[in-house]
């Protein structure tokens, strides 16, 4: 299957989608949210204030019976520090229902209770000035009569009737509030569970498939890559490949002086195996060449494909010319034998040029030339062979030194 090239669009339009549908539910969740909140500041608003208004009504009871403990203390001894819990108990019963009437619990049947308790207190203190007064005019028989009536009880009791009401009443109303507040609570809690529960949801969503596309654009990236600097056939480095490389090395070798050599390679009768047996063969066949170089190789040597059936070698460091027409020949013996099941052996062959630095050229344009015209020399001179470079000049020795691989040894004084 051929690989896919196409760049993984972010998947923008699915996850916008999702996107818009989960902000509607966060947008929708957030608005309940909010009510709630603002539900729960007056839920709390109306607590602070019940709360303020039944204190201040139960301090009305207290400081009345205050203000009616020191006025019978005072009528029956006539000690005068009586007078005190007395003065102080009134202003405070008043002082408290100022408070309740300002406390902001706005409940018309709590004000309009307040407005009777206000005015049975009015008349019950009332009561207690008279007795008093009478008692500091010396009139204690009067004062004491005035007690024996029993006004003065009924409207303490009917004083502590209302207010003890109100104050249940009150209790009541709180505990109400308390328990909306409480569902309420329960409520705001859930609906932010959920609006966090969309958040994360969504981040996750959103994570997963920006970084599965991203991923896929990354291998593609990694596969545009290889395949720009590699050749998709064979998976050999390119020429665009070899040609950085090759700048390196020369550059490199410049500056070292170090020697290395350059061996251009090309199949011989690979045409007819195109022709005779179809591409697919001729695929399968440089495949296979490409393997058997490579299995070939050492460390520090470098194999790339420049094109068709053409493959170039470099090999770092020095080589007489006996090593390289023995590395020539394995090159070229390599590729003798059951290439292809559909090929006799020998069917396809290899010639190679060898050229070196220093010795064949100092740049690559003249080293490349060196090698082309000794490979050259290979193809003219009966091809499946091994050439070198003309010294110095990147011109191939046609004549002398283009001995076939196999034939090295019996050239080998020619070539020395
Ligand atoms: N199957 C296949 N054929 C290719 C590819 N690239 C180039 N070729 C073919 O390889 C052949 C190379 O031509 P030549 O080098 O002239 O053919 P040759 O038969 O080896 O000729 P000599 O080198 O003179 O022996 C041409 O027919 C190209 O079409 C490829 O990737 N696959």
């Amino acid at each position: 299957m051929s690989p896919s090239y196409a760049v993984t669009a972010l998947p923008l339009r699915r996850s916008g989608a999702t996107l818009a549908l989960a902000l509607a539910m966060i947008v929708a969740m957030s608005v309940f949210f909010v009510r709630e909140v603002v539900d729960l500041r007056h839920a709390m608003g109306e607590l602070r204030r019940n709360d303020t208004a039944r204190i201040q009504v139960r301090n009305v009871l207290l400081n009345l019976l205050n203000a009616e403990t020191g006025q019978r203390g005072y009528l029956l001894t006539g000690d005068t520090t009586y007078l005190r819990p007395y003065v102080t108990g009134s202003s405070a019963v008043r002082e408290s229902l100022r408070l309740a009437e300002q406390s902001g619990y706005g409940n018309p049947g709590f004000l309009a209770n307040l407005k009777v308790l206000r005015q049975v207190v009015e008349s019950k203190l009332a009561e207690l000035d008279h007795t008093v007064q009478l008692k500091q005019a010396g009139k204690d028989a009067p004062a004491l009569a005035v007690v024996r009536t029993g006004y003065g009880l009924v409207q303490m009791r009917e004083a502590r009737n209302i207010i003890q009401a109100e104050v249940e009443r009150l209790r009541l109303a709180r505990d109400e509030t308390m328990d909306a507040f409480n569902d309420r609570l329960l409520r705001a809690a859930v609906i932010l569970i959920l609006i966090l529960t969309t958040v994360v949801c969504m981040a996750v969503h959103a994570w997963r498939s920006l970084s599965a596309a991203a991923r896929r654009n990354s291998e593609l990236a990694k596969r545009l890559a290889m395949e720009a600097s590699h050749d998709v056939l064979t998976g050999l480095p390119n020429r665009r490949f070899f040609d950085k490389w090759a700048r390196r090395l020369v550059a490199k070798a410049q500056r070292s002086g170090k020697p290395f050599t350059l061996l251009a390679v090309d199949l011989d009768r690979f045409k007819e195996v195109n022709d005779s047996h179809g591409h697919g063969v001729g695929d399968e066949v440089l495949k296979a060449v490409a393997v058997r170089f490579q299995e070939l190789l050492r460390g520090g040597e470098f194999l790339a494909r420049m094109g068709g059936d053409e493959f170039v070698i470099l090999m770092e460091g020095e080589f007489s010319r006996q090593e390289l027409a023995r590395i020539g020949q394995r090159l070229i013996e390599s590729v003798a034998p059951s290439l292809h099941p559909q090929l006799a052996d020998g069917a396809v062959g290899a010639s190679i040029g060898a050229a070196s630095f220093p010795l064949n050229g100092i740049d690559l344009e003249g080293l490349m030339q060196a090698a082309d015209d000794a490979l050259y020399a290979s193809k003219h001179g009966g091809r499946g062979i091994l050439s070198f470079a003309r010294p110095g000049v990147g011109a191939a020795h046609h004549g002398h030194a283009a001995p076939t691989a196999g034939a090295v040894g019996e050239d080998e004084a020619a070539l020395q």
